[in-house]
């Protein structure tokens, strides 16, 4: 039988910033995303009908209301398909944790039943249909690293980040990215991030100006709700990162590294408090 594997990445936010609200409550963005080599795996299989979900996750859903679920049936009702799907999903990835683990396990879900239904959707086409999913899933399915803007659907794909360390450190809470937005008060912001500045350093891979201009607007939110968030930037900053930053809605905070070493050491530092500490590399489109 048929069985198709994906790794479904991680992301984090270079930049985050917000240009306006929509009447149906979305926020207008513009940011920088990079994907990072921390993964799940999503495991595909055709079955006769329906849709079987397991995970050796406890606390996600396994039903309608996983974005897993939910793109199989996004993809059987799209391409009219009446076959079934059993999806096991390897949850390595922080959950509700600013890093589209759930967005990118839809994507995976897409991607591989486009594969194995031999459907040959377009990966244009694929992202269209994805916004249905979430704001995050159309990047997801593009991977590598990108210009986000519209609700972050609008994607320009932009040189990733090379010969580069991330530090991640999820504390051991939950945000909700409905919240965080809702929270944000856009006419009080004093400060946006330079996104010509970062793009023009992503294409140099000048490590040292995306560190020194790292900023997520939803980043003060979060850190007002949960202080820790806070703590754990400035001891990234401590442990050598050359810039440090929360992920899309937190609470996973990031350090960029350019020595593998010092990288490990501020792992091992924060492993000590954080349970949910990873050293990864970035990921581009064309790495293995
Ligand atoms: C914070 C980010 O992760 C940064 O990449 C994304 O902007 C959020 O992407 P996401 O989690 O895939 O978002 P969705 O699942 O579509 O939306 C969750 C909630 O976040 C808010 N939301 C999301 C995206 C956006 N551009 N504006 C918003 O206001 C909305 O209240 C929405 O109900
Ligand atoms: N496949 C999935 N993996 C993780 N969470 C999922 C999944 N499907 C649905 N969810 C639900 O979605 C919520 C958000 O989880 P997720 O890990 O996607 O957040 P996130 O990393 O903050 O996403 P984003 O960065 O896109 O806002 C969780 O409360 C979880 O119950």
């Amino acid at each position: 039988m048929k069985e198709i594997r994906r790794k479904a990445r991680a992301k984090i936010n270079i930049s985050l910033d917000v240009l306006g609200r929509r009447i149906d409550g979305y926020h207008e963005v513009k940011m920088i995303m990079q994907q990072v080599d921390l993964y799940d795996e999503v495991e595909i299989k055709e079955i006769e009908g329906g849709i079987i979900l397991e995970s050796n996750c406890g606390f996600i859903p396994k039903d309608e209301g996983n974005i897993a679920y939910k793109a199989a049936k996004l993809m059987q009702e799209q391409y009219n398909i009446h076959k079934g799907v059993y999806i096991y999903i390897n949850k390595q990835i922080p959950v509700a944790a600013g890093l589209a683990g759930g967005s990118t396990d839809g994507a995976a879900v897409m991607l591989g039943l486009n594969e194995l239904w031999n459907i040959r959707a377009s990966r244009e086409e694929l992202m269209a249909h994805s916004l249905a999913l979430g704001a995050d899933v159309p990047f997801c399915i593009l991977e590598g690293a990108a210009l986000a803007e519209g609700i972050g659907e609008k994607l320009t794909p932009i040189k990733g980040l090379e010969y580069a360390w991330v530090v991640l450190c999820k504390p051991n809470l939950c945000v909700s990215t409905a919240e965080v937005y809702k929270g944000l008060q856009l006419e009080k912001l004093q400060k946006h991030p330079d996104t010509d500045k970062l793009l023009m350093a992503m294409e140099n891979n000048d490590l040292q100006t995306i560190g020194e201009n790292l900023h997520n607007v939803l980043e003060q939110v979060t850190e007002t709700m949960h202080p820790i968030v806070k703590d754990i930037k400035r001891r990234m900053m401590e442990y050598n990162a050359m810039g440090s930053l929360m992920s899309g809605s937190g609470p996973t905070v990031y350090g960029l590294y350019k020595d593998y070493h010092k990288a490990r050491s501020a792992c091992e530092n924060l492993s000590k408090v954080y349970k949910q500490t990873y050293v990864v590399k970035t990921y581009n489109r064309g790495n293995a």
